[in-house]
């Protein structure tokens, strides 16, 4: 066996030995790489005789030196060889050559849920539910095997193309000789460790595979792990206290607020089993889809999606209580889910695979939410009050898709209006209640901006194809986040109508220019810079949605050093913008100094 390795082209062999001497050999070409853990290095693989996709982890031989490195990794193979359920990443085959130890699993495309939460911040209840069921079934399969996981975090959750959860990495598990042993080895990832493995002393078993699942939970629905802190030593503190709060910014149920607390309990004995998890209201109060769907790897599910999975049965009171409020809390959580920008390339790639696969017209998306909180200066947004006033300064991009690849970008404003910057330069916008639209574009003879108005129901013959490619994004950019009442008001905006005037990308961010003379860049981060030309204000909106508002004249001074940074690169983006065509804005991904460090 051995790698024959070119910078493009690596060819792993695994020579086979027949029990008759004779020597085959099977050879797979080496993709692109997938991830990079403690001591693995994967990549994407095809079995060249059957073109069949797989995962490698390949580890290389030089680097279990040590004893305990070795042990460990036989551990894994040994225990990952012996699964087989759906919910657990397939193990396929173990070969070694001189260099390395190559182990070949099923391929997940998707990534894992850390690099979705990365992505969405939080998600909905649904979601976690259709989530957390899959996990239930393969952790039932693993405890019924003896088996101890050990290492339950959303790193571990892979994601395959169907979207189903696949439980990875068997590293830490460990199999139980009978089932009341107690394990003493001190193992874990510091946010999601079980205090009794902390403890050390009174041995542990599988009920530190719920309290990691009641960590998950939390995280899923909330954003962030209920210990975590600036450093390891503190979260083991508040770990071994059981020191955790739900913050007040983030509305979840009370089921789930009721299976957490009773999930994260010092006491191993007295929380609650897998069938008890799995009979709890939080996991019974609506039927649960058997996998979320594609689009929610970059964005919040749609309220069709949602309303499907309605509570269906209500067998107690509280059950009740739960199945009536329930669409409005999935409301309020849908507010609250910012979806940041895809800044990873690997996943744009799945998803556009998957779009295709799944027949979805539009690849690539990018969809940023703002949530509630965290509407720009002036706007009141009270769900049951329509009391909604967008000034014409006031109007920004709520969501987008970057499909310049094909055809160019189209967004949803907070107005309810849809438009599309294709990439001629033309754009088209098209008022929320969708009866007509503006199309603007270059005269060939003066390079003056023309602005037409149609109605969407008779225009000229030429601009049909434009036409169908609004209402596909407008189709895929999910309206049903913008408020009514918004969309019932916006008539004061009528004309002329804002658009997005200009846009561009970089590695960092991506910045709209719009008609009423906003600037708005959205990091990859997930802050938000929007600078309103009017009200010569700035609007920074951090990581957690937080929105703060300063004067334009004295922003730069500001002790806000995290909206500083991002001013200044926003300074020099706009520069590059005023300078460059809109084409050669779009061409170049501009390599600008990394804000991050300034
Ligand atoms: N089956 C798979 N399909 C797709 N990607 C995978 C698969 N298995 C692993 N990866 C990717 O490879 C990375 C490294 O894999 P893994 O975490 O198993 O390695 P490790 O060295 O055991 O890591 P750790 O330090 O977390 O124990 C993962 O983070 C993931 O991005």
């Amino acid at each position: 066996m051995e790698e024959q390795a070119t910078v493009e082209n690596v060819i792993i062999e695994e020579k086979i030995s027949k029990s008759n001497g004779d020597v085959i050999i099977k050879r797979y070409q080496r993709g692109k790489t997938l991830g990079k853990g403690g001591f693995a290095r994967c990549y994407e693989i095809t079995e060249i005789d059957t073109k069949k996709i797989l995962a490698a982890k390949i580890i290389q031989k030089n680097t279990l030196t040590r004893n305990r490195a070795r042990q460990k990794l036989i551990s894994e193979i040994k225990i990952h060889k012996s699964l087989h359920q759906i919910n657990i990443v397939q193990f396929i085959h173990v070969f070694e050559d001189h260099d390395n130890v190559y182990i070949i699993l099923e391929l997940c495309t998707n990534q894992t849920l850390n690099e979705l939460i990365k992505r969405r911040r939080r998600i909905t209840q649904l979601e976690v539910q259709c989530y957390i069921l899959q996990l239930v079934n393969a952790l039932k399969y693993l405890h019924q095997n003896k088996i101890i996981h050990r290492d339950l975090k959303l790193g571990n959750l892979f994601l395959n193309d169907k979207m189903e959860i696949k439980l990875g990495d068997f590293g830490l598990a460990t199999k139980l000789d009978f089932d009341g042993e107690k394990k003493k080895t001190i193992c874990g990832t510091p946010n999601y460790i079980a205090p009794e493995i902390l403890d050390g002393k009174i041995g542990h078993s599988y009920e530190v595979d719920i309290w990691s699942l009641g960590v998950i939970i939390y995280t899923l629905l909330i954003g962030k792990p209920p210990f975590e802190t600036q450093d390891v030593k503190t979260t083991y503190k508040k770990i071994k206290a059981c020191q955790y709060t739900f913050p007040d910014h983030v509305v979840i149920s009370d089921n789930a607020k009721n299976l957490i607390t009773k999930m994260l309990v010092l006491d191993p004995s007295k929380r609650p089993t897998l069938d008890q998890i799995l009979q709890h209201p939080f996991m019974t109060s609506n039927s649960i889809p058997k996998t979320a769907h594609i689009s929610t790897l970059v964005g919040p599910p749609t309220m069709s999606w949602l309303s499907q999975y309605q509570s269906t049965q209500s067998s107690s009171s509280q059950q009740k209580r739960l199945a009536d409020t329930a669409p409005q809390q999935l409301m309020k959580v849908i507010s609250q889910d910012r979806v940041s920008l895809l800044n990873d390339a690997q996943t744009q790639n799945n998803f556009m695979k998957d779009s295709r696969a799944s027949s979805q017209k539009l690849v690539d998306m990018r969809a940023t939410q703002q949530s509630a909180k965290t509407l720009p200066t002036g706007i009141t947004n009270n769900m049951n009050n329509k009391t909604f006033k967008i000034q014409r300064n006031e109007i920004f991009v709520k969501k987008w898709v970057d499909y310049s690849s094909k055809y160019g970008l189209g967004y949803l404003l907070n107005n309810g209006s849809s438009g599309v910057y294709f990439n001629d330069s033309s754009k088209i916008i098209a008022d929320p209640k969708q009866t007509y639209f503006e199309y603007i574009e270059k005269q060939s003879d003066n390079q003056q901006y023309e602005v037409n108005s149609y109605s969407l129901t008779d225009y000229p013959k030429d601009l049909q194809k434009k036409v169908t490619l609004l209402e596909h994004f407008r189709g895929y950019l999910d309206t049903d986040s913008i408020d009514k009442e918004v969309i019932d008001q916006s008539d004061d905006n009528k004309i002329p109508m804002v658009y997005v005037k200009k846009w561009m990308k970089t590695k960092h961010a991506v910045m709209f220019r719009l008609s009423n003379k906003v600037v708005q860049v959205d990091f990859t981060d997930k802050t938000i810079i929007i600078l309103n030309s009017d009200t010569k204000s700035v609007t920074y909106i951090n990581k957690k949605g937080e929105k703060q508002n300063f004067p334009l004249s004295t922003a730069l001074e500001s002790q806000n050093h995290e909206m500083t940074k991002r001013l200044k690169y926003t300074k020099e983006i706009l520069q590059h913008m005023l300078q460059g065509t809109q084409a050669q804005v779009i061409n170049t991904q501009l390599t600008l100094t990394n804000w991050n460090q300034k």
